[in-house]
């Protein structure tokens, strides 16, 4: 069998051993589901192209035990496969799926319906019990899923098998690269994750600016976690969403708001000033963004949590500092991964990083600085960073210890595509001095208000007895002006501008 032979001829033990457990899992589901009720969901897709060929060499084995005498028989696997077709797919990718399935004799059933109502469709005609998917961790959908996880609440009944859920994406070009296998020409020019015609483009990170507008071939793509850069972000309006803060909006952005949660028992006894909130609210003010929220939080999980889980909803981004490391108290990532509900996992690319910074400092049999939120994380990389930061969807956490750390910190992040951190218009604000009586100007800035809902009013005193503050703050500077001028002509020459 041709793909076994080549995995086994290759030096790479890691392709070996994530070749070993995927096909482990192959051959358990045909031991497990009479074959006519498992079906193979293929959509030409290298990942779906990957499981393909594991699929094969999973049913060779399963039917000879490895025997050659029966080689030619059961070099290809006659096992019912789906296709979801859509006017939507780009055309390579159709004709790569139907001409893929041809070369390996797959009997096909082509579904033009959404996946849940097709699924509906194919159990209700043909008894399935399960179905290979080709689905992998970092995916959106990957979340929570195991290698044999039923469907989810709501879908037809049926076991969805993951053989490659812990692949990575180097594993899969590992694979696709040791055995030779024919793929999708999108991945020669650029594109490293395909979905639709309309959400997806080359990836921009594999540009060779040395020859105008051409593309470097998928598997040239160092850094996996951004495979899914050439797919559109889905749009909310209320928070970063799953690929992170939406960078395409630019300038005319004018609201974003953010909140700061800063992880530190010593804070908390007064043994520590916390500096980190009051940098990060003057930060994100001056590239336009509003901090709703700074919370200083103890050194345990369940608080953390509880933090992360409200302002991740209400705010478009949340940055947290401290808690971070490998002592008990470090316990924000898994503060995290709880708000999230995901697990905390070993993150093979980041554990590179680790071992190349600490060397082989490790603690037990794995790194655990290494063990990060599954399913959700991404990690910001920039060549002044010792380690790249990690990004849990719309949480940045921060790894600095003091505030020019933070400094440093901040601007790798805004000079980072991959963290999102657009600026948005930045504000404008005025402030005016009185020694007017809080009573007699309460009225008209009240009804200022009103009139000028977009324009913050604000009012501070730095003692009792001294003058008070109004501040005016907004992203229109004529309308702030407006405020302004109402203020003062309301009260001739009471107030002065500071
Ligand atoms: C065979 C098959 C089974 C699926 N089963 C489920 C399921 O049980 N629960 C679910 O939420 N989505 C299910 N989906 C949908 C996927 O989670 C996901 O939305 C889909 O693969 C599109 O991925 P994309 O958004 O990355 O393009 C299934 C999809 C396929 C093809
Ligand atoms: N239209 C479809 N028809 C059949 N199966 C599909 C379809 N879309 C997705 N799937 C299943 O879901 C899996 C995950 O899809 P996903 O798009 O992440 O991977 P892929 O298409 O194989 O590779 P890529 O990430 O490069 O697009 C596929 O491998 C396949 O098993
Ligand atoms: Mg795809």
């Amino acid at each position: 069998m041709e793909i076994d032979t080549a995995v086994r001829a290759s030096s790479d033990s890691r392709l070996r051993t994530k070749y070993d457990s995927a096909v482990y899992v192959v051959q358990r589901a045909f031991a497990l589901y009479p074959f006519e009720e498992i079906a193979f969901s293929f959509n030409g897709g290298k990942d779906s192209t990957v499981l393909l060929h594991l699929i094969r060499a999973g049913y060779y084995l399963h039917k000879t035990s490895g025997d050659e005498a029966h080689n030619d028989t059961f070099q290809n696997c006659p096992l019912r496969t789906i296709y979801f077709e859509t006017p939507c797919a780009f055309p390579e990718i159709n004709s790569f799926t139907y001409e893929t399935v041809s070369t390996y004799g797959l009997p096909l059933e082509t579904i033009r319906l959404d996946f849940k109502s097709g699924l509906e469709g194919l159990l209700k005609n043909k008894p399935t019990k399960a179905i290979f998917i080709g689905t992998r961790i970092g995916d959106p959908n990957a979340v929570g899923q195991e290698q044999f996880s039923p469907s989810s609440p709501g879908w037809p009944p049926f076991m969805r098998v993951n053989p490659i859920l812990d692949w990575s994406y180097r594993d899969v070009w590992s694979f696709l690269l040791t055995c030779k296998i024919k793929y999708c020409s999108l991945y020669d020019e650029g594109y490293t994750s395909i979905g639709s015609i309309y959400d997806t483009v080359p990836n921009a990170l594999l540009c060779d600016s040395s020859n105008g507008k051409s593309f470097r071939p998928a598997y040239m793509l160092s850094d996996g976690r951004l495979e899914r850069a050439g797919r559109a972000k889905k749009t909310n309006s209320n928070s970063v969403g799953s690929n992170g803060i939406n960078s395409t909006e630019g300038e005319q952005i004018i609201s974003r708001s953010a909140s700061v949660i800063v992880v530190g028992d010593e804070i908390l006894f007064g043994t520590v000033e916390d500096k980190f909130g009051a940098a990060l609210c003057k930060k994100l003010h001056e590239i336009g963004w509003r901090v709703c929220h700074v919370a200083v939080v103890p050194n345990e999980t369940d608080s953390v949590a509880e933090e992360v889980e409200r302002c991740r909803s209400t705010d478009d981004a949340v940055f947290l500092v401290g808690g971070l490391g490998p002592l008990h108290s470090d316990v924000s990532l898994a503060g995290i991964a709880k708000a999230f509900g995901v697990r905390l996992a070993p993150d093979e690319e980041f554990e590179e990083h680790l071992s190349q910074l600490i060397g082989n400092s490790y603690i037990g049999d794995r790194n655990v600085m290494a063990l990060l939120p599954e399913g959700i994380t991404e990690l910001l990389h920039h060549k002044k960073l010792p380690l790249p930061l990690i990004k849990c969807k719309n949480v940045i956490i921060l790894a600095a210890t003091n505030v020019d750390e933070l400094d440093m910190e901040w601007n790798c992040i805004l000079d980072t595509h991959e963290s999102g951190l657009v600026r948005a218009k930045t504000f404008v604000s005025k402030h005016l001095s009185t020694s007017l009586p809080d009573v007699k100007i309460a009225p008209v800035i009240e009804k200022l208000c009103l009139e000028f809902s977009d324009v913050y009013i604000g009012a501070h005193r730095i003692s009792r007895t001294g003058p008070l503050v109004v501040n005016l703050l907004g992203k229109d500077n004529q309308r702030v002006e407006g405020a302004m001028e109402k203020l003062k002509s309301s009260f001739d020459g009471q107030f002065s501008q500071v």
